[in-house]
């Protein structure tokens, strides 16, 4: 039985025009990522992972081709309905992990209930739930600054959860860390994905850990190979 898909790109190209000229970044890309999926995707500085990520998450439209979020086409919609899908569904990490600084930490992590105006009394409990899955239950009234890099991005990794959303993009959540901080992330990410069941795409620099993933692509030359 193959599982439901997600997230959906089909024949999806961009290119950027420079002056007179073209740069065909992606070059008519086709995959899927199915409910509950880990899929790691790697390559080489400016091969285009930011690009797709932008086009996966409908923050900028395919010059060819349509990208589907549960069987719907981003780029038929307007931008509500596009903020709305997004909040609703999708969650975001960052290499930079762009906390609120005048923010507590679980403040930060409602954030995409505020945005709604549903800060409930569950929405709460919730993000602290989340908070102590990560490990900052003696945390959670901090403000970014006065939190370790790991532990913002943490936080943030908490936020893109607490919409329960049905997939989180990840670009290089682990870019600037230690190692060890970068493999309790790692470690953290995949036990995230087996008790909420979200899917999970995070493009990485690191090898490493880009092999550990169930599903590898390579991105080189405006092309998505499947590594395995
Ligand atoms: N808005 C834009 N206008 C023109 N060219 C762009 C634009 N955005 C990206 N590019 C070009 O597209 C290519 C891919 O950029 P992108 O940021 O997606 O690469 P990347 O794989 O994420 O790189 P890195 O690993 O260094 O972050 C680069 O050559 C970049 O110069």
């Amino acid at each position: 039985m193959s599982l439901k898909s997600v997230l959906k790109c089909q024949s999806v190209s961009r290119q950027f025009k420079m002056g007179s000229e073209y740069i065909q970044v992606l070059n008519e890309i086709d995959f899927s990522i199915s409910q509950g999926e880990m899929v790691s995707i790697v390559g080489t500085s400016g091969s285009g992972k930011t690009t797709l990520l932008n086009l996966l998450a409908g923050l900028d439209d395919p010059s060819e081709g349509s990208v589907y979020m549960d069987e719907q086409a981003i780029n038929k919609l307007g931008d509500v309905a596009r903020a709305k899908l997004r909040n609703q569904f999708m969650g975001f990490v960052f290499q930079f992990h762009h906390l609120l600084p005048e923010f507590s930490a679980i403040d930060n992590v409602l954030i995409p209930h505020r945005i709604r105006n549903q800060v409930t009394k569950e929405a709460r409990l919730y993000a602290q739930q989340l908070l102590q899955q990560v490990g900052l239950q003696d945390r959670m009234d901090h403000r970014p600054a006065e939190l370790s890099g790991g532990e913002r991005q943490r936080v943030a990794i908490a936020r893109a959860l607490v919409n329960k959303p049905g997939i989180v993009m990840m670009d290089e959540p682990t870019g600037n860390l230690d190692e060890q901080t970068s493999e309790q992330i790692q470690s953290m990410i995949e036990s995230l994905n087996q008790q909420t069941g979200t899917s999970f795409v995070v493009v990485t620099h690191n090898q490493e850990w880009s092999n550990q993933f169930p599903t590898q692509y390579r991105l080189t030359k405006g092309q998505l190979t499947q590594v395995r």
